[in-house]
């Protein structure tokens, strides 16, 4: 038997670092996913190691299970029902079992994830051989989430073959697990997120987990009612970059300026409950959709102000802004910045094709996503 999850990954309408700093956030689920597939070995396969196959890299680790039990001497799957960090200790020996795959020089940026890998398989599933393909939709270190989607895409298939949850393994197609294991799978996301993040607010595995658009402070997860529909065009700077190193230097931002970064962090907080009460606000009895969007467009525009008094702004990011403001649409980063995705919002009959050309002309990548589908499924699959 063997088990496929997808999770979806994610924009951050308002609020990103400063989220991790207790203020609101609002963030929504794109129809983008990361997928992943596990099989645990039988007798009949013969085999004795857990392999790990990132198919769009295509790169191939593998352990033998010997190992795994040596790093791990305390690990047994009595623990999947109960989300652990990973400690000073099993940090360390999963270190020596990544160093040992000698990943490419240019894929150095894996290592966390593979870490993240090795942590939620052995906590989960203890010393099984098996087979573990990650494939995604979402490009990598770009703001869009992935390192979520690859955390809560991994927990629930790993998750999937326990007691801990209960899932139909006869359902065809893709089935959504109940609300108690959607939360053990976000629990232990977020052990896999912390690994690659640092210190995650949590946003991002919450909402690939749960799907929808989703208002977020301080570990807590407010389901929004959204009444009117978002249309949200991305568009890729292809500057890598990396999370981790960027919620660092906010933290050291605000570390040397302590009282001013507070006042910037309660401004986005009240951009970000502004926006929740306008995504939420009645139609037509309050405000029509066109001034709806004027003043979501006018919050971002304060948003991104702000983004840039915390240093996670770019040139690429500025190039998009102006660029977009040529066209009279507004525009944020989104994610953690840096390089990465930027956000424009499409007002209802905007025609995208200029602007498109021309962000396109600069060497970016644009697409319009898809706002506010479910979060994590999975899939039983018999084998072949
Ligand atoms: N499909 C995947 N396969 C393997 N590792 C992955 C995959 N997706 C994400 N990762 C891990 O996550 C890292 C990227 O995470 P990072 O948090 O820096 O960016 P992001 O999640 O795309 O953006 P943001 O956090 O701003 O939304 C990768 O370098 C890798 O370690
Ligand atoms: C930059 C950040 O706020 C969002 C990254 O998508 C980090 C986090 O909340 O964990
Ligand atoms: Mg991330």
């Amino acid at each position: 038997m063997e088990v496929k999850t997808r999770a979806p990954g994610k924009i951050i309408l308002s609020g990103e670092h400063a989220v991790v700093h207790g203020s609101t956030a609002v963030a929504s689920s794109i129809d983008l996913y990361t997928f992943v597939s596990l099989r645990i070995a039988t007798p009949s396969d013969d085999q004795d190691s857990l392999k790990l196959h990132l198919k769009d890299m295509a790169l191939e680790f593998s352990w033998p299970i010997t190992r795994i039990r040596e790093a791990f001497p305390e690990s047994t799957t009595v623990f999947s029902s109960m989300p652990t960090s990973c400690s000073m200790e099993s940090a360390r020996a999963i270190a020596a079992l990544v160093e040992q795959q000698n990943i490419p020089e240019a894929k150095f940026g894996l290592a966390p994830g593979i870490s993240a890998f090795l942590w939620l398989y052995s906590s989960i599933q203890g010393y099984k051989p098996a087979t573990v393909v990650v494939s995604s939709e979402l490009p990598l270190g770009s703001g869009l989430g992935s390192s979520a989607a690859f955390c809560v895409a991994l927990a629930a298939a790993l998750l999937a073959f326990t007691d801990s949850v209960l899932v139909d393994v006869n359902h065809q197609g893709w089935l959504s697990f109940g609300a108690k294991d959607l939360d053990l799978v976000n629990k232990w996301a977020f052990e896999g997120e912390k690994m690659i993040h640092g210190k995650p607010s949590g946003i991002d595995n919450t909402v690939s987990t749960y799907g929808n658009i989703i208002s977020f402070k301080s570990g807590n997860l407010t389901h929004m009612k959204s009444t009117m529909s978002l249309k949200m065009l991305v568009t890729n700077t292809k500057v890598g970059r990396n999370t981790k190193a960027l919620v660092a230097g906010v933290s050291e931002r605000m570390l040397r300026h302590s009282d001013a970064m507070a006042f910037v962090f309660s401004a986005v907080d009240s951009i970000s409950k502004e926006l929740t009460a306008i995504i939420q606000s009645p139609t037509p009895d309050e405000l029509s959709v066109t001034e709806k969007e004027a003043k979501i467009e006018e919050l971002m525009e304060m948003n991104q102000g702000l983004l840039q008094s915390m240093g996670v702004s770019h040139t690429t990011i500025e190039t998009v802004l102006r660029t977009t403001l040529k066209y009279k649409l507004s525009s944020k980063l989104t994610g953690a910045g840096g390089g990465g995705c930027v956000l424009t919002l499409l007002p209802t009959c905007t025609v995208v094709d200029k602007v498109i050309a021309e962000l396109e002309s600069c060497g970016f990548q644009c697409f319009t996503a898809g706002v506010g589908g479910k979060g994590v499924e999975l899939s039983f699959v018999e084998p072949s």
